[in-house]
């Protein structure tokens, strides 16, 4: 590549790359690994590893580059949700929607995070994960289980998804990157 377009190229990505923070959180095993290794390309595996700590992705959209940062949901790692959280774009919240038993801990934990004031106006993207799952919750039944009506002060959005199957990722893109415009 000359050298004049390669000035040219990073001229234009200085001017037309965003890149967004995105912090994926969840209680353990509801699939916050596994959708962004599908999201930034790779392929869906059954024998996903426990996330000790975090993990961090960049998926690339057209102009827009998203940073994800993926944390561990074990009791242990929830602590953390705060300090990575803060002063991001958005956060995503992922439930496994097969999981009815685990909805009443995700609520708690979901609410306790987004009561903190440094929370305050992140737009919140609400998962339900593993729809190809039988008898897995619907959106509506999500938006009850997880209190979604009284979040306030903020965008809220809820989908049902599926890495496994990769069906509505494109929904969750598109949100995503809605969030450069704001
Ligand atoms: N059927 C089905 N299984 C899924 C789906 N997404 C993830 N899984 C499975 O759920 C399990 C947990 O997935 P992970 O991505 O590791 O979950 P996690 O939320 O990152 O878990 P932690 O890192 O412990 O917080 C793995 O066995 C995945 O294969 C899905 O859409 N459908
Ligand atoms: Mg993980």
């Amino acid at each position: 590549m000359g050298i004049l377009q390669r000035i040219y190229d990073w001229l234009l990505s200085l001017f037309w790359n965003t890149e967004l923070d995105i912090t994926m959180i969840g209680l353990q095993n509801a699939g916050k690994t596994s959708l962004l290794r599908v999201l930034a390309g790779g392929e869906f595996t059954i024998d996903s590893i426990p996330t000790v700590g975090f993990n961090m992705k960049r998926v690339q959209k057209g102009h827009v580059t998203l940073k994800c940062w993926d944390l561990g949901g074990q009791p242990r790692f929830r602590s953390m949700w705060e300090r990575y959280c803060r002063g991001v774009n958005a956060i995503v919240f992922i439930v496994d929607s097969a999981d009815r038993e685990a909805l009443p801990v995700a609520k708690e934990e979901l609410h306790i995070l987004l009561e903190k004031p440094a929370m305050e106006g992140i737009p919140l993207l609400v998962l339900g994960n593993k729809s190809d799952l039988p008898d897995h919750a619907t959106v509506d039944e999500l938006i009850e289980a997880l209190n979604l009506k009284t979040v306030t002060h903020r965008e809220v959005s809820c989908y049902g998804i599926s890495a496994k199957e990769e069906t509505n990722l494109d929904a969750v893109l598109q949100w995503l990157i809605a969030r450069a415009q704001k």
